[in-house]
This record gives C-alpha cells, structure tokens and sequence, in this order.
C-alpha cells in the first residue's frame, strides 16, 4: 500500500486546459472523493489516475514509482489500480462467478487461486447465492456488486470509482453506500470516488476534493467542507444555507448572535462588506425585539420532516430559515442567527 500523489497536474485537450495545475496527496488507505459540477473535470483525472489519459504536465505517482508525466506513462494494465464504472461493463455472456474470475484469468492465476479469491469476493458483496448467474438475471444494484467484487480479486492498492451508483434508484443508492463502506473497510484499498452528488461524497469519503471548472477549489474532509467552506460558491454546493453582506469581519471565522446581529445591520453603512455563511439550522425563532432581527415570511415550503421558511431581513437580503410549524406569507417575525462563517471570497 502507498500514496498517491498528484503533482501540480494539468490536462489540455486540443489546447484547451481542462484541468489546472491540480495537487493532491491521498494517503494510503483513504476513501477520497473528487466531487463537483458536471464539465469540471473529476472524470478526467480519473482516468488520467488509471492511464487512458497521459498528463499536459506535472506528475502522478504511487509511492516511489511514477505513473505519468510528459516522458513517463505507466500503462493501465500495468498500473495496481482496480475500476468501477457506472454502467458496470460486465459480460453479458458470463456468469457472475467468470465475470469475477476474469481479470484474473487475463494475469494467468491458477485455478485453485482462482477459486478461493472468487469465493472471497463474492462473499464480501455477499452474492455467493448468483455466483452461476448471468448479469441480465440480476438487478441493478446487483450488478454494481458483481463490478465492485470484479475490481477487488486482483487485490489492487486502489479502486477508482466513476459515478458507481448514477443508474440505481435512491433507495438502492444508500444501501450500496452501506456496501462501499463495508469493502473499504474489508479491503483497506485506497479508494477514489468521483460524484457530483455531494450527499453521497460527505456520507462516504473521509477527505473530499471540489473542483470547479478544473480547479480545486477546497480539500478536506467532509466536516471541513461543511463547517468552514472558502467560497461562496461552496458554501451554497455543499449543504444549505445564505450568504449574508455584514459590515467587515476576517475570513474564516465563525461570529457570533451579538457581534452577528450588529454588524448585519450595519452592513449598510459600512464601506467595507465581507460575505458569511448562515446555515437554516443555526436560525430560530424569537418571540422578542430585544434579541430577534425583524423578518418577513416570503415563501414557507412543506418538506415533511420540517418547513422551508424563506425570510427577508429589514435590509432586503435573503434568509433560509427551518420551522417545524407552517408560517404565513408575509407574516413578520423576529430571528435570532446563532453563528455565521466568514468566507474568503464569493465567487
Ligand atoms: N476527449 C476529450 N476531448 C475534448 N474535451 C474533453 C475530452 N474529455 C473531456 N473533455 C472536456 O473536459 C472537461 C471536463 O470533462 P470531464 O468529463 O472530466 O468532466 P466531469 O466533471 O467528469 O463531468 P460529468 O460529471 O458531466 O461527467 C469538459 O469541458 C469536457 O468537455
């Protein structure tokens, strides 16, 4: 098992530069997301990650050995990496134990190896019960587990995951999540996840990548993400919430109700205004002037477990609040905030 590194890579394609100068150290052993928009480049340093694409420049290595750079490109084949797919590229013609079996059958394992390493994957997906199935005779999220034993056999360092769980229906989709978690846990391989849907990064990656428009744009784990994101622009993609104008604080901090309050009011006078993060959960409602900011009821949505409440501030600025009652359109309230992030920037 060793690192995997992403040295100040880039990637043109007919001189178009898609990914940007992008550094990465992922520890041995880690569940890495890469996670952002649709175009902003995830699926391209996977592959980049498994050698269908060389680099524009920079490095990737895996411990001391060089997989990519400009003169320097490790073959797939050659590279101890396993692969996932969204559309699960199995043969239709083999049963699920063969599909299993191949990858291990093409590097010339022996039969009786062979056997016991299939037994052993398919009991960690726990299909021992379809081994002399055909894939068509499966569900879908099926089917992901045959892909996800496939991948493992050969014992790989690393598994690379391209939208594994895109095709399958919600329901399904956390219940595989339970599986992936589970084989990380059985397997110890590095893994690398690439999603745009920042729900299932946060629930299974132990350190997130965002990366928009082939930049990274914030690396950490996932309560990093969450609590302290840079950017506006991240704060809105991960999780719900507003951002706010207030008078000038330093970024990345958290301000507290008083200091909160005082300088959202003052945000009109200031010359000076910085953007904070609100998160609805950090909201309540107050029965007092003395404490609450005046607020007006624009829009209350039912959501079951709860209602959207969404609020104006006496200043015009927008608010995303929770209620567990339902609030009148334009019935005014007060609102206490709790705690605001400070952002480092708002693009
Ligand atoms: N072979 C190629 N030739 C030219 N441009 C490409 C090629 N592959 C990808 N691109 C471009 O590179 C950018 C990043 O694409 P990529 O597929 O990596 O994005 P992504 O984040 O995985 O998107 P999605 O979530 O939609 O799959 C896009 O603008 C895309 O059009």
């Amino acid at each position: 098992m060793a690192r995997l590194v992403l040295d100040q890579v880039q990637k043109s394609f007919q001189g178009e530069k898609v990914i940007n100068s992008l550094s990465l150290n992922i520890e041995a052993g880690a569940f890495v997301a890469l996670l952002g928009p649709s175009g902003c480049g995830k699926s391209t340093i996977l592959r980049m990650l498994a050698g269908f694409e060389n680099v524009s420049a920079g490095e990737i290595r895996h411990g001391d050995q060089c997989l990519s750079n400009v003169e320097v490109h490790v073959s797939t084949e050659a590279r101890p990496f396993g692969m996932v797919f969204q559309s699960y590229a199995l043969w239709p013609h083999m049963t699920v134990e063969e599909n299993i079996g191949y990858p291990l059958k093409v590097q010339k394992i022996n039969n009786k190896e062979r056997v016991k390493r299939i037994a052993e994957a398919l009991d960690i997906v726990q299909l021992n019960d379809y081994a002399k199935r055909l894939p068509a005779q499966l569900s879908g999220g099926q089917r992901q587990r045959v892909a996800l034993a496939r991948s493992l056999v050969t014992e790989p360092d690393v598994i690379l995951f391209d939208e594994p769980l895109a095709n399958l229906d919600k329901h399904l989709r956390s219940s595989m999540e339970e599986t992936f978690r589970a084989f990380h846990q059985r397997t110890g391989a590095t893994m690398v996840y690439v999603t745009h849907d920042q729900a299932e990064a946060m629930s299974l990656a132990d350190q997130v990548a965002v990366l928009k428009q082939g930049e990274l744009v914030q690396w950490g784990t996932p309560q990093e993400i969450y609590n302290n994101p840079k950017t506006a622009w991240l704060a809105n993609f991960i999780g719900r919430g507003s951002v706010l104008n207030i008078a000038e604080v330093p970024p990345s901090k958290y301000i507290y109700q008083d200091e909160l309050h005082e300088r959202l009011q003052g945000s009109d006078r200031a010359g000076v205004t910085s953007h904070v993060l609100v998160r609805p959960q950090d909201i309540t409602f107050s029965d007092s002037s003395m404490f609450g900011l005046p607020v007006v009821v624009k829009q209350c949505i039912y959501r079951g477990e709860r209602y959207d409440i969404e609020l104006l501030l006496s200043n015009g600025q927008a608010l995303l609040a929770y209620s567990d009652v339902p609030l009148m359109q334009g019935s005014s309230h007060f609102v206490v905030l709790h705690q605001a992030w400070s952002l480092e920037s708002k693009s």
